[in-house]
């Protein structure tokens, strides 16, 4: 058995049940997970030894929704946005024939950086996605990618996203036969959930129905991107199939809120237990990207809906994997406290992918994934934006960035 100990915090962010701030800490690491919590005074003798010399720890962020497989460029795309056109579903298209390109070793090379970038932020826990294949062989080959990076430990959870986009040349119910049969046959034993675009230029209700009996019959999780163009039934089918996550949310009505906020009925917040219901994940810099409405994070937390902070890093949204970005825009745009943003980018991404008992807070037995700042307090990532403020990340207890 190895330890270490990292000593000298000047405040450590738990993110536990009780919402722990402690100062003067430390923290023991032993064979990945962590052993040991408290007062670094009283801290006990270890292998190794890291002093923060007064930084700031909190816990690794958890992304729990990323769209990585890419290849092409869409700034031409962004800079018409600025101008005033507004985002719409079809720009999938243009990414997935540039993505249809590219060899595996590209697309292998391309996911890598950018898993490399996302760690070097801090994040230590993320899913990604296929989702630009959109035929069976493709999203079979980019599933097969990401399994293979999950099976190195370079990604944590990955989802099949085949019902991004109706492919040019398709009808959508002709096109779903293929989703709900041969793909979701060809990708199964590579992928944890399945997702669906419910929106408007993406698909229906019914169609998004149809694509979560066949991914529940095949034993996946449920997740989903709804009302993020325009108030639609996502929120509703997220909720009535019980999915983990509903993502974008920035066209709710009270009824949707209300429905998410019905849904953690069964579950007791204090004592972190019970069974958790469907997770609103904001994507902040998504919605800068497409000059949306920043999803209503304040009103979901007051509704009691337990929420998400996601980079949604994909070419046409969101091109960024900063979840210290996000975290600091939730506080200085939605108006969430900095406590309630660092939860949603960790604990709460966590309970959204369903994998709050390992990672998502800094308790013992929990995987040692630790983000260090180079900032004596974590208040910086609102109080600097956009300033390089990662000093060390830890993931399973290894120094990664
Ligand atoms: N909205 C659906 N999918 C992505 C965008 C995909 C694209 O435009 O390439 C998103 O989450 O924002
Ligand atoms: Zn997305």
């Amino acid at each position: 058995m190895t330890s270490h100990l990292i000593t000298d915090i000047g405040e450590l962010t738990c993110v536990d049940a009780e919402s722990r701030v402690l100062h003067d800490a430390a923290v023991v690491v032993e064979d990945g997970t962590i052993a040991w919590i408290g007062a670094a005074a009283d801290a006990p003798e270890a292998d190794g030894r890291t002093c923060a010399e007064g930084r700031a720890v909190l816990p690794g962020w958890v992304d729990p929704h990323t769209h990585l497989v890419f290849d092409g460029d869409r700034s031409a795309e962004f800079e018409a946005r600025m101008a005033g056109e507004s985002y719409a579903a079809g720009g999938i298209g243009v990414t997935t024939e540039a993505t249809r390109a590219a060899s595996d070793e590209r697309l292998a090379e391309l996911v890598r950086g950018r898993v490399a970038d996302a760690v070097a932020g801090g994040t230590t826990y993320l899913e990604t996605k296929t989702g630009y294949g959109l035929t069976v062989e493709e999203e079979a080959r980019h599933a097969r990618l990401l399994a293979g990076l999950r099976a190195e430990g370079l990604v944590d959870e990955v989802t099949f996203l085949g019902a991004h986009l109706v492919p040019a040349g398709r009808q959508a119910e002709d096109y779903l036969d293929d989703v709900v049969g041969p793909m979701l046959e060809a990708v199964r034993e590579h992928v944890d959930w399945v997702d669906v675009f419910c929106d408007r230029g993406a698909f229906d209700g019914d169609q998004t129905r149809r694509v979560f009996e066949a991914g529940r019959a095949a034993g996946l999780g449920l997740r989903l991107h709804g009302n993020q163009i325009e108030h639609g039934p996502g929120v509703a089918v997220a909720v009535e199939y019980g999915a983990a996550s509903v993502d974008h949310v920035n066209h709710l009505t009270d009824e949707d809120v209300a429905a998410l906020a019905s849904t953690w009925a069964g579950w007791d917040a204090a004592a972190r237990a019970g069974e958790p219901g469907t997770v609103a994940g904001c994507l902040p810099a998504c919605d800068l990207s497409t000059r949306a409405p920043l999803a209503p994070g304040r009103e979901l937390l007051d509704a009691g809906v337990p929420i998400a902070l996601a980079s949604n890093c994909n070419p046409g949204t969101s091109y960024t994997t900063s979840q210290n970005f996000n975290v600091g825009t939730a506080v200085l745009q939605m108006h969430l406290t900095l406590a309630e943003a660092i939860e949603a980018a960790t604990y709460g991404g966590a309970l959204a992918l369903r994998a709050q008992d390992r990672v998502g807070s800094i308790e013992v037995g929990k995987r040692a994934d630790l983000h260090m700042l180079d900032a004596p307090a974590a208040i910086h990532l609102a109080y600097r934006p956009g300033m390089p403020l990662t000093h060390a990340v830890w993931r399973a207890g290894r120094r990664v960035a």
